[in-house]
């Protein structure tokens, strides 16, 4: 076990079974779409690889970099965009591709700015969602697993920046938190 981290949450099975059904039903509801995948940088970037190799259809990926948590275990609410989009959007059918809803700050930010600019329709899929935490409604279209409200680690998500290439998610230890 590495320093800092608590136990598995969902094993790397697990995880590969759940993405397996989630490229699945994607594949089935984005028949005939002009299916555009925006990527939420940096911690959307191992469940993203994994769900586009399951999804059996042409498609674009396209990323945005935003931060609202910095190297706190906190969101400070304030959404900082670091990189926009390459493409244009509208008329595409949108996807966000995020590996965690929590305060819902994020998505409810992005996707009003990605509303302005008239995709022809727009959905979100998220790796986790911690329901229990939220601040704002998100309505969220794919969810891969609801989690209990816990710092978790690995999949993509750091905390410090620390921990994202773990291939199962993780509860942060407590003692490892300022
Ligand atoms: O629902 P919320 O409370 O807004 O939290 C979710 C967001 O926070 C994390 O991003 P972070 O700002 O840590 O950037 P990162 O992906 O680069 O780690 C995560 O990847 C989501 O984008
Ligand atoms: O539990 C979490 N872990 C890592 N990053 C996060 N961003 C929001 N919630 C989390
Ligand atoms: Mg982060």
């Amino acid at each position: 076990m590495l320093k800092g981290i608590g136990r598995v949450l969902i094993d790397e099975q697990t995880l590969m079974r759940r993405i397996d059904e989630m490229g699945e039903q994607i594949t089935r509801d984005y028949q005939g779409k002009d299916l555009v995948l925006v990527g939420i940088l940096k911690g959307s970037v191992l469940f993203l690889a994994d769900l586009v190799k399951r999804i059996k259809l042409p498609l674009v990926i396209d990323f945005m970099a935003v931060s609202s948590y910095g190297s706190s275990t906190h969101s400070s609410g304030v959404v900082r965009i670091l990189k926009d989009l390459d493409e244009e959007i509208e008329g595409k059918d949108v996807l966000i591709v995020e590996d965690i809803i929590d305060t819902g700050l994020t998505l409810n930010y992005l996707t009003e700015l990605l509303l302005s600019r008239n995709p022809r329709s727009l959905k979100i899929c998220c790796c986790l969602d911690k329901p229990s935490r939220r601040k704002v409604p998100v309505k969220v279209d794919y969810v891969g697993f609801s989690i209990p409200d816990e710092f978790v680690v690995g999949y993509g998500l750091d905390y410090a920046e620390k921990y994202r290439n773990l291939p199962y998610i993780c509860i942060l230890d407590p003692d490892e938190v300022e």
